[in-house]
């Protein structure tokens, strides 16, 4: 099964359980990737029709089943795009004249349709290395080699977009911005309309496309300007802390957009974020760099090259390190850290998740929460 089938098969799931909204985002999706004229009104139809109907769920449930089967038949003929390397960048160092902070060496690759997430604390260069990669900022040295042709830095900047954490102010409503923004990119009349309302739909922002910047939420502007990157179809996404403003709903949805978006078959985008929420990024990142004083640090090969096999749990409980302690020497615990309220313990590898909630239970510990973290950038910020 192709990557668009098994696509295709999960909206099916998801409009059998009745999930409509997300069933009706990934219609959306998938109509702008037809890039055909008759689908983008077919859909646009349809959202009208949803704005009047939204509690009549069995003709809601037919209408999206007919579009969707349509939708596969004309995308089923469509070429599954291969995912190409767009950047590559090689031993990059970039150092400010008036800062002690160096960022660097950064090596690493970033293909179509791969979300990297890039993640440390405060002031460890996540925004540096996303300038850096747009060209606002020159390397100090190394290079990063772009492997897609671009005729000046406005060429660049239009296949690779930039989100900066604070973006600028603008005037006039969202859609009329939208609107513009599709006509500069050649997109008029009644296409300009049509897709300007399915990206306002998608990014759900159909109630307040009448809303000014002002009017907006941080978290609205922001997918603002998802929905404008969307219109300009780059290869590739720089956004710097979109998760900032989100709150924890919100940053759920916008990450799995980021997902549908960066994995499309047809018009695969490679993103690059930043964010502080390291859980929720690996979960929807494929690769996790993280920045220690401006030097990367990867997971993958870290634990491949120095071998770190350790299992390591980090959990929450109302006993004292003490009791802990003893309790888990049967585990042949390595080290018990507690660390900003969590317990971070070190077992060795052949310890498993089930010999750690056996020994929970047998000695009644009492656990409000535990993750496994053996394979996760937290380990880092120990
Ligand atoms: N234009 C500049 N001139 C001098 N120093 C700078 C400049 N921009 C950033 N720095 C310094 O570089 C370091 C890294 O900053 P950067 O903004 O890249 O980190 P960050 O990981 O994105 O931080 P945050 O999570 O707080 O946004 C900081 O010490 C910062 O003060």
């Amino acid at each position: 099964m192709n990557l668009f089938e098994k696509q295709y098969e999960k909206i099916l799931h998801s409009l059998q359980f009745e999930d409509f909204t997300f069933t009706l985002k990934r219609i959306i999706d998938l109509t702008l990737d037809t890039e055909d004229f008759s689908f983008y009104k077919k859909t646009y139809n349809l959202l009208a029709w949803v704005d009047y109907n939204q509690s009549n769920t069995e003709e809601k449930k037919e209408k999206y089943l007919t579009i969707l089967q349509e939708l596969h038949q004309f995308l089923s003929k469509k070429e599954i795009k291969s995912q190409k390397c767009l950047l590559e960048i090689n031993n990059l160092k970039k150092s400010y004249s008036k800062s002690p902070f160096a960022l660097g060496p950064i090596n690493l690759k970033i293909s179509e349709g791969e979300i990297i997430g890039l993640v440390g604390e405060n002031g460890n260069g996540k925004t540096t290395l996303l300038r850096s990669l747009c060209k606002e900022l020159n390397p100090t040295e190394g290079e990063i080699k772009y492997h897609f042709t671009y005729s000046d830095i406005y060429d660049l900047r239009t296949q690779l977009i930039y989100i900066p954490q604070r973006t600028n102010n603008w005037y006039g409503s969202m859609l009329d911005n939208l609107r513009f923004t599709a006509s500069c990119y050649g997109v008029a009349s009644e296409e300009n309309e049509l897709i300007t309302d399915l990206i306002l739909s998608r990014m759900g922002l159909r109630d307040y496309k009448k809303l000014s910047w002002k009017n907006l939420s941080s978290g609205y502007k922001m997918r603002f300007e998802l929905a404008r990157m969307l219109l300009r179809k780059p290869k590739l996404l720089l956004i710097d802390e979109p998760l900032a403003n989100l709150d924890i709903m919100a940053q759920q949805i916008v990450l799995d957009d980021f997902k549908a978006i960066a994995k499309s078959p047809f018009r695969p985008l490679g993103i690059v974020l930043s964010s502080q929420q390291l859980y929720e990024v690996e979960k929807t990142s494929d690769q996790v760099i993280f920045l220690k004083h401006g030097e990367q640090r990867n997971l993958k090969t870290e634990t491949i090259d120095n071998k770190i096999h350790e299992f390591i749990i980090e959990f929450e409980s109302d006993w004292n390190q003490e009791e802990l302690y003893k309790t888990f020497q049967q585990l042949n615990l390595i080290k018990l850290h507690y660390n900003g309220g969590t317990y971070i313990a070190n077992f060795p590898a052949t310890t498993s998740i089930k010999n750690f909630l056996e020994t929970i239970i047998q000695e009644n510990i009492p656990i409000k929460y535990f993750r496994d973290i053996s394979n996760s950038t937290r380990r880092f910020f120990i």
